[in-house]
């Protein structure tokens, strides 16, 4: 069910599914909670499902010019305490991992499990910075280029013609969204900080899935960081969108983490 509470003066968007033990749900950059269908409809019989749509992101507004991993986990917070919920488990897409470790570093009584999926805990390097810039630059000059071109190089190349119809349909969610947001959020994603200290600092159960043609987080970087964090690692043959590339693999493994 779609629900909405209001924070600082806007719209913060989330859907509740299922009664049980509490998962959240937090989608990467660009994309929105619709991504989870699947993952909702596999646990909603057993557990609590949330989804968020995180700031500037599917029907939750924009505030303020940055939307920094530390104000989008205060709005998780905010929907948890609406929904009285105490504790969860979450798990983060790529740039709502990043979401899950501002919340892990803020609220880390309030997390049963953490699951990283496509994602990782280090900083973005200079080079990536500049990159942001780039995307700021070209989001300004024609969004729909950029869109189209972020979205499609998460896949593999064998991927990107396999799910054609499904990069089609994130493309076109994503194009709806207003040039400040994504900047906004761009803003967040360059100014985030390496959080790899408070993932080894979590004492409950930690899962980090990737893909080994992870294009977005290189695959060698990612299994050093789960073994300086003691952290299970779940690997897949894909790219950046496992939840896509190996969605019933995904769901099997998840289902014996949960
Ligand atoms: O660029 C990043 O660091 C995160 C990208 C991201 O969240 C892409 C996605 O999965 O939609």
């Amino acid at each position: 069910m779609q629900e909405y509470i209001s924070y600082k003066n806007i719209q913060i968007a989330f859907t509740v599914e299922g009664k049980g033990k509490t998962i959240v749900l937090l989608h990467g950059f660009l994309e929105s909670s619709s991504i989870w269908k699947n993952i909702v409809s596999a646990f909603k019989e057993t557990h609590q499902v949330i989804t968020i749509d995180l700031l500037g992101h599917g029907k939750t507004d924009k505030l303020g010019y940055i939307h920094s991993m530390e104000t989008m986990a205060e709005t998780v917070n905010a929907v948890l305490a609406e929904m009285k919920v105490e504790k969860a488990s979450f798990i983060g897409h790529s740039m709502g991992g990043y979401v899950v470790l501002a919340f892990a570093e803020k609220f880390p009584q309030k997390i049963e499990k953490l699951i990283l999926l496509n994602s990782t805990t280090v900083a973005d390097s200079e080079e990536r910075k500049e990159n942001r810039d780039r995307a700021k630059r070209l989001v300004k000059q024609n969004k729909q280029a950029f869109i189209s071109m972020a979205i499609k190089n998460l896949f593999t190349d064998a991927n990107r013609n396999k799910l054609r119809n499904e990069i089609h349909v994130l493309v076109e969610e994503a194009i709806q969204l207003p040039e400040e947001n994504i900047i906004a959020s761009v803003e967040g994603l360059k100014n985030r900080k390496d959080r790899t200290a408070i993932l080894q600092q979590y004492s409950g159960k930690k899962v980090i899935i990737a893909g080994k043609n992870d294009p977005v987080v290189p695959f060698t970087e990612i299994q050093a960081i789960a073994e300086k964090t003691n952290s299970t690692f779940i690997c897949f043959e894909g790219g950046h969108m496992s939840y896509l590339e190996n969605q019933e693999e995904l769901t099997e493994e998840l289902k014996k983490i949960l």
